[in-house]
């Protein structure tokens, strides 16, 4: 994927992803857990299967069991009825099975006919309306997998379906990895909590809400340490505390170069910084190191830019496949392709662009269209967005032409 020309002394975003997600150390442990409290959690170990699946051979349709060779003008006596939960019968030469969905076919049988297909003459006999095809509606034992064929492999997320495989093999509890705690910490004198009354000059901290729900949301505990003054030594004790209660620190604003910025220098002081600055728009002042030696035995911080959108690309892009890999999950690659663009714009001198879009389906394909304004600061545009359009550095939008998008489904956990 081109990226156009970097400015100096910043990351490429590739660059920046596979470091971090090369220094993710997966939490170590495991723990046992009732199927119903493990709803996003990541699985510890390989799972096999239990049991073949289907169990049995079953019906998939409402209708009548039957072996076709037997089928004549005559029709075929109904001499069996089986309900779902019956045990397996054998049908008895010349006759045919009322059968239901998933019910156990019964032996000798080899097709069932689907009841909107048969018709039954006064007697009471069927008669089958076109074809029987020998096989047909009957879902075979073993024919999803067998028993010891893998079922679910070791960090992948417990998803509603996951859970679902899991009951349908009579499984109730899982082997989980313990779940990773993360503290955070906004920075900046000019912060005030939502439901505090405004005042000129005051910023809502809206990045710490936004951080927690999106952590919150990867199944990570958050450890809320709230709001630290933009002072060195407030911000170093709030590190050695968040550090020794947390697997990772996480901290948003400060972080960029002025002398109100303090995250680097505390960082560097208490520890080591890995590197600071990617190459994407917004997004730049992002931090990553550790605390304590410097090195991967401490414990990480990810400093987020205080422009709550530049937070938040830098969550998606950058922190969150970290968090993924400490979590011990599998960390997908970024899913992209090709959108049109509905618009033109300048293109960022020196960073990729992450172009918060929406996708107008009306006409041939999707169309990207701006979701609102495009500051760092402007959250409007965020709430609304379908996807990034990511646009190489020094490289102007053209109406028409196709650039990659990445859908904003695959950062929802
Ligand atoms: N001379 C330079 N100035 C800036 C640069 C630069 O390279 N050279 N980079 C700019 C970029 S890009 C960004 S992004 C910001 C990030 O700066 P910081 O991480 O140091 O953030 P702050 O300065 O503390 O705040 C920036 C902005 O965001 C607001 N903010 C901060 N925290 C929160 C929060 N929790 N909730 C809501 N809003 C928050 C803050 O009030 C400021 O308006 O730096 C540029 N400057
Ligand atoms: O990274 Mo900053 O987000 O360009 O405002």
């Amino acid at each position: 994927m081109s990226c156009g020309t970097l400015a100096k002394g910043l990351l490429d975003l590739e660059v920046a992803r596979a470091r971090l997600i090369a220094a993710a150390e997966p939490v170590q442990g495991e723990e046992l857990v009732a199927l119903e409290q493990a709803a996003g959690r990541v699985l510890a170990r390989d799972l096999r299967a239990r049991l073949d699946m289907p169990g049995i051979d079953n019906s998939a349709m409402d209708g009548y069991a039957l072996r076709a060779a037997e089928l004549s003008d005559a029709g075929l006596p109904v001499v069996l009825r089986v309900p779902a939960g019956a045990g397996v019968e054998t049908l008895p030469e010349g006759g045919c099975a009322r059968i239901f969905t998933g019910a156990p076919v019964p032996e000798g049988t080899d097709c069932v006919v689907p009841q909107e297909r048969v018709r039954l003459d006064e007697a009471g006999r069927v008669h089958v309306v076109g074809e029987a095809k020998l096989g047909a509606n009957i879902r075979r034992r073993g024919e999803e997998y067998r028993e010891g064929d893998p079922l679910l492999a070791a960090g992948c997320t417990l998803n509603a379906a996951a859970l679902a495989l899991l009951a349908s093999q009579g499984i109730a509890e899982v082997p989980v990895l313990p779940r990773f705690r993360v503290a955070l910490i906004s920075t900046g004198d000019e912060l005030i909590e939502p439901g505090e009354p405004f005042a000129p000059g005051r910023v809502y901290d809206s990045n710490r809400v936004m951080l927690k729900a999106l952590l919150e949301q990867a199944d990570c505990v958050v450890l809320d340490l709230g709001v630290i003054a933009d002072d060195p030594a407030a911000l170093r004790k709030a590190f050695v505390a968040a550090r020794d209660g947390a697997d990772l620190v996480v901290c948003t604003g400060g972080v960029s170069v002025g002398e109100e910025d303090h995250v680097r220098p505390v960082l560097e002081e208490l520890g080591g910084l890995w590197f600071h600055g990617v190459a994407i728009k917004p997004g730049k002042p992002f931090a990553f190191g550790y605390l304590d030696n410097g090195s991967p035995e401490g414990v990480p911080l990810i400093g987020l830019p205080g422009n709550p959108v530049a937070s938040l690309v830098g969550w998606h892009l950058l922190a969150r496949p970290f968090v993924q890999g400490c979590q011990g999950r599998t960390v997908e690659a970024l899913q992209q392709y090709r959108v049109r663009a509905g618009f033109s714009r300048r293109g960022s001198p020196g960073r990729r662009e992450l172009l918060r879009v929406t996708l107008d389906w009306q006409g041939e394909g999707p169309l990207a269209l701006l979701a609102g304004g495009q500051g760092s600061h402007m959250l409007h545009a965020a709430s609304q967005a379908h996807g990034y359009l990511m646009m190489a550095a020094d490289t102007d939008v053209e109406e028409g032409h196709e650039y990659p998008y990445l859908p904003a489904g695959q950062f929802v956990d």
